[in-house]
């Protein structure tokens, strides 16, 4: 096995830029790997308890002086609670702000960890290392940290870099189907947004992403980090361009706040049934051919993720949906922005959405998809 990494993905912000090291059997160099980046040998790792079943053992952390917090597995550890015992496990570890705190783990416990960084003692230093594939192409990479509150996903939070973030190939092998599958989302994202190059190379090549071929998903990882890393690099605190990053979450995150963010619907498979709705309705609008819809749903058949018809039953409340869109963090002068697309490869960031169109666009939804609002969220 070769020492160098697969891949490296500089994420240039000036004196908070990082690196993000992608490749195989880097668990197991872990420590070789962070000690440049660390100011003592002080680490806390935070992790959930099947990620940390899995890898307590296999991570290397020779050399440092490191303790362990566990949170539980699943979107409500993103919570006040969870970052309390965080920030607890910081103090008796008796931590100061040039100590770093590791998240080993998904997207819950990156965005967890990186908030409890950024406000132990006003900013410590961090460092992710994904275990999921959407962790590895989206949620480590760019500094966006939160919690979520009753009011809504995400809501309060921080923009709050790490200092590397380390994707190992190899934690991926033991990721279920359907979480690789969330993970794919995001990924299809990318193309979606603005690289119709990259969508016709997951057309061939999607497949072999989700059935676990490494060295597709390595390429996957690399290009979408690649997107993620040059977007933010523009665009830090998503005054403009970063909210394309955003496509098909405005609808997601509605529809996870009418499944009360239970383990029914995952962020990726929220993601992937609100690109297709954010496609639709720019073709409902006249501003996308329906060509490219149709050639996104073909995709989506093809990978199998979630979609509208997935989520049907989750339809049945358009203004608990439009009333859970009210909240997002895009949203100016009380208007919604939506990002749309003009075909595959294009996206744009719609300020000032008429409000009684898009409310129009989810009744529509709740007649031609919507099922009963407690039923189950088909994966079918
Ligand atoms: O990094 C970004 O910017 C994104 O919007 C990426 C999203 O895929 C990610 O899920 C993000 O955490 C959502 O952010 P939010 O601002 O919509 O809460």
């Amino acid at each position: 096995m070769s020492k160098k990494p697969q891949h490296s993905v500089r994420v240039d912000l000036g004196d908070r830029s990082y690196d993000i090291i992608i490749g195989q059997n880097l668990l197991s160099r872990a420590a070789d790997f962070m000690t440049p980046h660390l100011a003592s040998k002080k680490v806390l790792i935070v992790t959930d308890e099947t990620v940390g079943t899995l890898y307590r053992d296999k991570i290397n952390l020779n050399g440092l002086d490191a303790a362990w917090v566990t949170v539980p597995v699943g979107e409500a550890s993103k919570s006040f609670a969870q970052l309390q015992i965080v920030l607890d496990a910081m103090f008796t570890h008796g931590m100061e702000r040039n100590d770093t705190i590791v998240a080993l783990g998904g997207g819950i416990v990156g965005d967890l960890t990186g908030f409890a960084a950024s406000v132990f003692k006003r900013g410590c230093r961090f460092i992710q290392i994904p275990t999921t594939l959407l962790a590895q192409v989206d949620s480590a990479v760019g500094g966006k940290t939160a919690i979520n509150v009753p009011q809504g996903k995400n809501l309060v939070g921080a923009f709050y870099q790490p200092t590397l973030v380390l994707a190992d190939m190899d934690a991926l092998s033991t990721l279920p189907l359907r979480a690789l599958k969330a993970g794919y989302a995001e990924i299809l994202k990318y193309g979606l947004l603005g690289d119709a190059a990259f969508f016709a190379w997951l057309k061939d090549n999607g497949p072999a992403v989700i059935g676990g071929d490494k060295d597709a998903i390595a390429q996957a990882v690399k290009v979408s980090c690649e997107t993620k890393a040059r977007i933010v690099a523009g665009d830090e605190r998503e005054r403009g361009q970063r909210a394309l990053l955003n496509l098909g979450h405005t609808f997601g995150h509605a529809l996870e706040a009418e499944a009360g963010y239970s383990g029914d619907l995952l962020h990726g498979e929220a993601v992937s049934a609100g690109m297709e709705m954010a496609f639709d309705f720019s073709v409902a609008l006249g501003l996308c051919h329906s060509r490219e819809l149709d050639a996104l749903r073909a995709h989506m058949k093809k990978t199998q993720l979630v979609g509208i018809k997935d989520v049907a039953p989750l339809l049945g409340k358009p203004d608990a949906l439009l009333s859970h869109m009210d909240q997002d963090k895009k949203n100016e002068n009380g208007a919604i922005t939506l990002i749309l697309a003009r075909r595959i490869g294009e996206a744009f960031v719609q300020k000032n959405t008429i409000r009684e169109t898009l409310s129009n666009y989810l009744k529509y939804l709740a007649v031609e998809y919507g099922g009963e609002p407690q039923g189950r969220i088909s994966r079918s």
